[in-house]
């Protein structure tokens, strides 16, 4: 099924040949690669790039893209049961998504929807380790706020139960002097920490210092505060219980193929997330939705 594109959407060819849609009008530019359908840029207007995406990412089947908003499902880092990963965060982002809507708004934002179900997967290799049948359903808005809604709905006759995040790395102009403000008082759990896996408690705004891998017990909206560009970017949410702080921190970095080794200071994931104990369960015909909005504040 082709689907007819406003004027301010154009299909090409991305990096790696992959499709890709490329987002442009009066309020914004974006892209999204049907390919894991990651979204790989936000600007808006007017402003520097909001998305980071990494010089050694690689675009290909089979890989994930470092950088954007890789969507983590049905499990995320190497899931709550033995035999899902490798790869880690599931294989949404390394399915074929299909576009199966696109719309420009009166407002003159822009609308791509994208889909994933079980047939998509059938030839993911990843996907075999989580043999259930689902509709997912990305719907991506670009304008002056980027807005990323994911519905799951459980489509078969029995329960299912998945861990899903929006994996969203953040350009910032030095992550040393950067905080994120709206954690404060929310347990979390520290892999990054040595010490084993009890809940700690966030005391004042997140700072950087060393690597950070923090899972938050937090449905609540959290601000980047990126005091070298001198800009904020909010992140408000529904349907989600985590959020997610990650920077890989020197060593990490070097140990990424992916990743260049001094680009860590550059960019800060905060993703949306359910993961662990927040994890979804869904009865036959139930949907679920996590629906994540960032903003662009001085
Ligand atoms: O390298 P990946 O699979 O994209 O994961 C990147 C990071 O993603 C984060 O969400 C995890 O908490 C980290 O543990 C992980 O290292």
């Amino acid at each position: 099924m082709s689907i007819a594109l406003p004027d301010s959407v154009i299909a090409a060819e991305g990096e790696g040949d992959l499709p890709v849609l490329r987002v442009a009008t009066a309020l914004a530019t974006g892209e999204v690669y049907l390919h894991g359908a990651h979204v790989t840029a936000w600007t808006p207007a007017g402003a520097d790039p909001v998305l980071w995406v990494s010089g050694s990412a690689r675009f290909g089947p089979g890989e994930a893209i470092r950088g954007g908003v890789p969507i983590c499902f049905p499990w995320f880092g190497t899931g709550r049961e033995p035999g899902l990963a490798p790869p880690a965060h599931g294989f949404a982002r390394l399915a074929p998504w299909r576009l199966v809507a696109a719309e420009e708004h009166d407002d003159g934002a822009v609308t791509l929807t994208l889909e994933l179900t079980a047939a998509d997967v059938a030839d993911v290799p990843a996907a075999a380790a989580w043999p259930h049948p689902f509709t997912a359903t990305y719907a991506v808005t670009f304008g002056r706020e980027l807005t990323l809604a994911l519905t799951v709905e459980n489509t078969g006759e029995g329960e299912i139960s998945y861990e899903e995040a929006l994996h969203t790395y953040l350009a910032v102009a030095d992550v040393r002097t950067t905080t994120v403000q709206g954690l404060d008082g929310a347990t979390y759990l520290d892999k990054a920490a040595d010490g084993g896996p009890e809940p700690e408690t966030q005391r004042g705004d997140v700072t950087f210092t060393a690597e950070t891998d923090r899972v938050y017990d937090s449905a609540g909206t959290a601000v980047v505060v990126d005091e070298s560009a001198g800009r904020r970017i909010g992140i408000d949410k529904d349907g989600s219980a985590h959020t997610v702080v990650w920077n890989p921190w020197t060593d990490k970095a070097a140990s990424m193929p992916d990743y260049g080794d001094d680009e860590w200071p550059t960019m800060v994931c905060v993703e949306t997330a359910n993961a662990l104990d927040a994890a979804i369960t869904l009865a036959p015909g139930e949907r679920h939705t996590m629906t994540a909005r960032y903003a662009v504040t001085r």
